[in-house]
């Protein structure tokens, strides 16, 4: 696909942009729950990593047009032999296809997940036909099952769509049971095969069986179907909380420096110290938490005292400050003018001299979060950028407020994601700590830092906060009045944030580019009746992998950090790997377990920069 660029010179230059649709295809019966989670989830990763992504769910559409014309949403509609139904269908494809082209072709769009069953070849040719004229690389994606009691559970999970909103869960079920029915006998499955009409095979694909615990894939090309493939294997959407705290107060948060490889303040100690209360208290699975840290001092200190078994991963190292590591931003600001306020101006791209971006710091860490994407229990104890880009993924924030969220010092935080929503609760330990964060200043350059001996407490919490247990009056909530010994039992206070829903900046909406559209070719719709079924005999050829989900994905190898004049010259590639500090029992983390057979080439991965897209 090509858009146009302008290099200052006055002429349209036209570039070349990758654009990729995924194709989802799946069986009704396994259409709305796990399929429409899994859409989600990597449309929410592409994000994080910079790709933008929109899903276009043709149900969406449906149900919108299905609003005006007051249609019934039971099974009669999906009827075969329902003309108005047909129509209503086919009208609602069209629209989610011509918002995708939209998106792709003005929106910029990279990657778009046109959701539906689009379960016969036919159907799919035509919208593989409307892609190619477009220039736009097409992978599918299928979801199907063999296991009938996870098919059963899915359609259980599937009543609480939108269409049975309304309707008794029972009564939802057995109607939905009825509208499966009516695509049987027309469901084409993916194969490998040349058919035998003769025609070609089918594209790229990945077929998930039983959600993902297999994973077959077939003719999978360069980096963004890689890092989809890589994506999918590693998912599992059962619900789990993750916990994740700053280190402690270190001597450098206390002066105000940046960066350096300080140890613990008093305050910063009596946190570690307060660390088994709280954990033993409020983290229901505390003896299974496995504790991640990075390989400084200030948060391998802060995890000593928990019993837990722990690993220290290089690529949680806080953001790397290159030649401004070890400064205060007054410092900063005097040495760098020009960079301080560039930092200001776009504090996501700019990467220190000699140091990272915050974009280089999403890039390394997603190895690791790809492993925490297996986990159940982790306790993450990092650092201030680092989390921010941890929580950014989860609660789907942009690129522009990520380098600004409140990670308070002295708070756990628990994440719990879902579908479509992430809930969070925080538990701030009542010892006072310095406060680190900068606010995006009016004017670009210039300092603003709120640092000084300043509770956390008055900034309050990011979404406004519902106190479960507020302390007592007169305790240690004053720096002032109050200096905390490390003999005290700190107080802990409970807060259960509102929930983030994500759900709406991931889909599309049914009419965001409607108004748009008009100056969009319109592809041919499609036929209402279905063809008749091909026979499709599924074999194993080379090109063909299954892995099974119970092995780790291979992780590719991430970009390399820039390497500077500071204290890290350790290349990203190996600053994923984790190391054991615990005493403890051995690790059985999967980041040490045998790799499995290299499904994604890492040369094929590591030649391409994301940047690019
Ligand atoms: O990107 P900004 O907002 O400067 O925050 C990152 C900074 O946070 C700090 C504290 O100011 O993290 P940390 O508490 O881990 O030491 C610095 O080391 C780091 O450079």
């Amino acid at each position: 696909m090509r858009f146009p660029v302008e290099c200052g010179c006055g002429r349209e230059h036209l570039q070349r942009r990758r654009a990729l649709s995924i194709l989802f295809i799946s069986h009704p019966s396994v259409q709305q729950a796990w399929a429409q989670e899994a859409c989600l989830e990597f449309g929410r990763y592409l994000q994080w990593l910079g790709i933008a992504t929109k899903v276009f769910n043709v149900g969406n559409y449906r149900r919108k047009l299905q609003a005006v014309s007051a249609g019934s949403t039971t099974h009669e509609f999906f009827d075969p032999s329902n003309q108005e139904g047909a129509r209503i269908r086919s009208e609602a494809s069209l629209e989610a296809l011509n918002d995708m082209l939209y998106w792709f072709t003005k929106e910029q769009g990279i990657v778009a997940v046109y959701d539906a069953t689009n379960a016969t070849r036919a159907k799919r040719q035509i919208l593989l036909d409307s892609c190619a004229r477009h220039d736009i690389q097409v992978m599918f994606i299928e979801s199907v099952y063999e296991n009938e009691a996870l098919r059963l559970q899915n359609m259980i999970e599937t009543t609480g769509s939108p269409d049975y909103e309304t309707v008794e869960a029972k009564v939802a079920l057995q109607d939905f049971q009825e509208r499966v029915k009516h695509y049987e006998g027309t469901y084409e499955t993916l194969s490998t095969m040349v058919h035998e009409d003769g025609q070609k095979k089918e594209q790229s694909f990945i077929k998930l069986v039983d959600a993902g615990s297999d994973v077959i894939i077939s003719q999978i090309h360069g980096y963004l179907q890689s890092r989809i493939v890589y994506y999918l294997m590693n998912l599992h959407v059962a619900p789990r909380t993750f916990y994740f705290s700053r280190h402690g107060e270190s001597l450098f948060n206390v002066m105000g420096k940046l960066g350096g490889d300080s140890d613990l303040s008093a305050r910063g100690r009596q946190y570690a110290r307060s660390l088994p209360r709280l954990v033993s208290t409020f983290i229901p699975s505390a003896n299974k938490l496995t504790v991640w840290t990075s390989t400084m001092r200030r948060t391998i200190s802060t995890a000593q005292f928990l019993p837990n078994n722990k690993l220290a991963w290089k690529a949680l190292d806080e953001i790397d400050a290159g030649v401004c590591d070890g400064l205060t931003y007054e410092e900063v600001e005097e040495r760098f003018p020009e960079d301080f306020a560039n930092r200001d101006d776009d504090k996501f791209n700019y990467r220190y001299i000699g140091g990272e971006s915050y974009r280089d710091v999403v890039q390394r860490l997603e190895p690791v979060l790809m492993d925490l994407e297996r986990q159940t229990d982790v306790l993450i104890i990092g650092h201030q950028a680092i989390l921010r880009c941890i929580y950014a993924y989860f609660m789907n924030y942009s690129h522009e407020r990520l380098p600004y969220i409140k990670i308070p010092l002295h708070t756990v935080i628990a994440l719990t994601p879902g579908a479509y929503t992430c809930e969070e609760r925080r538990f701030k330990v009542d010892i006072a700590a310095v406060d680190t964060h900068r606010p995006k200043p009016k004017v670009s350059g210039t300092v603003g830092v709120s640092h000084g001996d300043k509770n956390h407490n008055e900034d309050g919490p990011l979404i406004e906060a519902t106190p479960l247990q507020v302390p007592a009056p007169d305790t240690a909530h004053n720096t002032v009045k109050h200096r905390p010994t490390e003999l005290d039992e700190p107080k802990i206070i409970v807060s259960a944030l509102s929930t983030t829903t994500f759900r709406d900046s991931i889909y599309s909406h049914a009419d965001a580019f409607a108004a748009k559209t008009k100056d969009t070719p319109a592809p041919a719709p499609a036929p209402i009746a279905a063809p008749a079924p091909v026979v499709v005999v599924p074999v194993s050829v080379p090109v063909m992998a299954s892995v099974s989900k119970s092995a780790p994905a291979p992780a590719p190898a991430p970009a390399p950090i820039m390497v500077n004049g500071g204290h890290t010259t350790v290349p990203a590639a190996t600053s994923s790997v984790p190391v054991t500090t615990s005493t403890a029992a051995p690790l059985t983390s999967t980041s040490t377990s045998a790799p499995t057979p290299a499904v994604i080439p890492a040369a094929v991965v590591a030649s391409e920069s994301i940047l690019i897209y």
